[in-house]
C-alpha cells in the first residue's frame, strides 16, 4: 500500500486516536498474570499489540474479544502460564519480545521467541544479560532473536542500566516479581514508567527514589478493569500537521498525558507552538486529558539532548518534520537509540527528508536540521517503519506538489485508522494498493 498526499487548505476538527500502544501491551500481559478476569477497553488493535495477544494465547491464557478494541482476559495467576507448543512470534514488536523475556524468566519451562526480519536486527542482549545475572538461562542468536530462554528460580539483583530503556526496565521489573529478594534498577535517565504505575495499581510493591526503582517479589496481582486512553505518540502526527498548516486548529480528546511521554509537546511548546494540554484526571494511575493545537506563526530551532531524549524517543521522525520549518538549526544529540528501532531512524530520516529538499545532517547520535526550508513533493520510502511513514505523510501535507509514501502498510503497526482520521481533519491523503 502507498499513500498519495497533497497539501490541504487547513486541518480542523476533534479526534480521538486509538489506545496507547505501551499501555495496551502491558495491560494485556499483566492481566494474563493476574488472579481473576480483567476487562480492557480501548485496547489498541494494531499489529504490534496483536503479536502480544497471539503470544499470550499461545502461553495458555484464554482471551475473549467481543470487539476489536475490547478484551476479556482470564488471568492465570503469576505462575500459571503454560509452555507454548511452538516458538512465540513477536512479529515486529520490540516491546512484546523484551517484556515477554522478563516474564518467561520466571517460568521453569523452555521458551523460544522469534520475530520478523526487522525485529531480528534489534538488540536483545540488553535484556538477556541482566536476566542471566538473575539466574535465568538465556541464549540469543549473536545478540538477536531467536531468543531461547529457560527461567525458574531467580535472585534479585542491583543493576545499573546502561541505556534508558523502558523495555529493559520493564522486563527486569517483571522478572523481579519472581525473584527471591528485591530487585533494584538504576536508570541513566527516566524512561516511560507505565510498568511501575500499572503493577502498583495491581497490588505489586515497588519503591522509587529518583532514578532508582526497587521491585519486591509478589504472590499475586489483582485483575484490571481499564479503559486505555489514546496514544500521545499517535496524536503527535495530526498535532504537528496542524502546527505546520496555516489556519489549522485541532483537538485530541481522551489522551494519555503521562509526563514521561510528553517530551515532544514540551519541545514544540519551547519552539513557540500554540499547544494547550488540558488535564482531566487520572485513570489506573495514569494522567489523562485533552490536547489543543493550532498552526504556529513561527517556530524557533531548539536543541534536544540528555534526559529529554527518552521522553520523546518515538517522536523524532515527526519532530524532524517540524524542525524543517523552524528558524535556525535544530540539533538532536544523545539519541543513538534511534538507530536500533524499527529502522535506523537517523539514517532513514536523513535519506527521505533530503528527497523532499530538507537540509539535514546525520550524526552518530542524532541529527541537525536547518530551517525553515520549503519542502517539495517526492516519492519517499517508509523503510518498513510506521513512525517514518506517518512523519513523511505529514511532510507531504506541507510540501509543494504531490508526495508518494511507499510501503505505508506498516502504519498499521501502531496507528490503524491514521488515514481516516487525517482525512476527517481535512487532510488530502489517499491510500492506493
Ligand atoms: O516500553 C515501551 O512500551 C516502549 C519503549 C521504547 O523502547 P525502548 O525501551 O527500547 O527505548 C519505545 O521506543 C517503544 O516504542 C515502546
Ligand atoms: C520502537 C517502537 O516499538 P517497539 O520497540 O515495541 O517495536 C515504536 O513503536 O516506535
Amino acid at each position: 500500500m502507498r499513500l498519495r498526499v497533497r497539501p490541504p487548505a487547513r486541518l480542523h476538527g476533534v479526534i480521538r486516536v486509538p489506545g496507547d500502544k505501551s499501555l495496551s501491551h502491558r495491560a494485556l500481559l499483566f492481566a494474563a498474570l493476574a488472579e481473576g478476569t480483567s476487562t480492557l477497553q480501548g485496547w489498541l488493535p494494531a499489529a504490534d499489540c496483536e503479536a502480544t495477544l497471539r503470544c499470550i494465547r499461545a502461553l495458555g491464557v484464554e482471551v475473549e474479544r467481543p470487539a476489536a478494541d475490547r478484551l476479556i482476559v482470564h488471568g492465570r495467576g503469576l505462575r500459571g502460564l503454560q509452555p507454548a507448543s511452538a516458538p512465540l512470534d513477536c512479529g515486529g514488536s520490540g516491546t512484546t519480545m523484551r517484556l515477554l523475556m522478563g516474564i518467561l524468566a520466571g517460568f521453569p519451562f523452555p521458551s523460544t521467541l522469534v520475530g520478523n526480519a526487522q525485529l531480528s536486527r534489534r538488540p536483545m542482549e540488553r535484556v538477556a544479560e541482566p536476566l542471566r545475572r538473575m539466574g535465568a538461562e538465556v541464549r540469543t542468536t549473536e545478540g538477536h532473536a531467536p531468543v531461547y530462554l529457560r527461567g525458574g528460580t531467580l535472585r534479585g539483583i542491583r543493576y545499573e542500566m546502561p541505556v534508558a530503556s523502558a523495555q529493559v526496565k520493564s522486563a527486569l521489573l517483571l522478572a523481579g516479581l519472581y525473584a527471591q529478594g528485591p530487585t533494584t534498577l538504576v536508570e541513566p535517565a527516566p524512561s516511560r514508567d507505565h510498568t511501575e504505575r500499572l503493577l502498583w495499581a495491581m497490588g505489586a510493591t515497588l519503591e522509587q527514589h529518583g532514578r532508582t526503582i526497587t521491585v519486591y517479589p509478589a504472590e499475586r496481582l489483582s485483575p484490571l478493569d481499564c479503559a486505555i486512553p489514546g496514544d500521545p505518540s499517535s496524536a503527535a502526527f495530526p498535532l504537528v500537521a496542524a502546527l505546520l498548516i496555516p489556519g489549522s486548529e485541532i483537538e485530541v480528546t481522551d489522551l494519555l498525558l503521562n509526563p514521561t511521554r510528553l517530551g515532544l509537546i514540551e519541545a514544540l511548546q519551547a519552539m513557540g507552538a500554540p499547544i494547550r494540554v488540558i488535564p482531566e484526571g487520572e485513570r489506573h494511575g495514569e494522567p489523562v486529558g485533552r490536547l489543543l493545537g493550532a498552526s504556529a506563526v513561527r517556530l524557533q530551532a531548539i536543541e534536544i539532548a540528555g534526559p529529554w531524549v527518552p521522553r520523546m524517543i518515538d517522536e523524532f521522525p515527526i519532530f524532524a518534520v517540524a524542525a524543517t520549518q523552524a528558524e535556525g538549526t535544530t540539533r538532536v544529540r544523545d539519541a543513538a537509540e534511534l538507530r536500533v528501532k524499527e529502522s535506523d531512524r537517523i539514517a532513514a530520516l536523513a535519506a527521505e527528508l533530503r528527497r523532499m529538499g530538507a537540509r539535514i545532517e546525520e550524526h552518530p547520535d542524532g541529527f541537525a536540521i536547518e530551517g525553515p526550508t520549503p519542502l517539495r513533493g517526492a516519492v519517499v520510502h517508509s523503510h518498513g517503519d510506521h513512525r517514518l511513514a506517518m512523519a513523511l505523510a505529514v511532510a507531504g501535507l506541507i510540501a509543494q506538489g504531490e508526495t508518494i509514501v511507499e510501503d505505508a502498510e506498516c502504519i498499521g503497526d501502531s496507528f490503524p485508522g491514521f488515514v481516516k482520521r487525517m482525512q476527517a481533519l481535512g487532510a488530502e491523503i489517499e491510500m492506493e494498493p
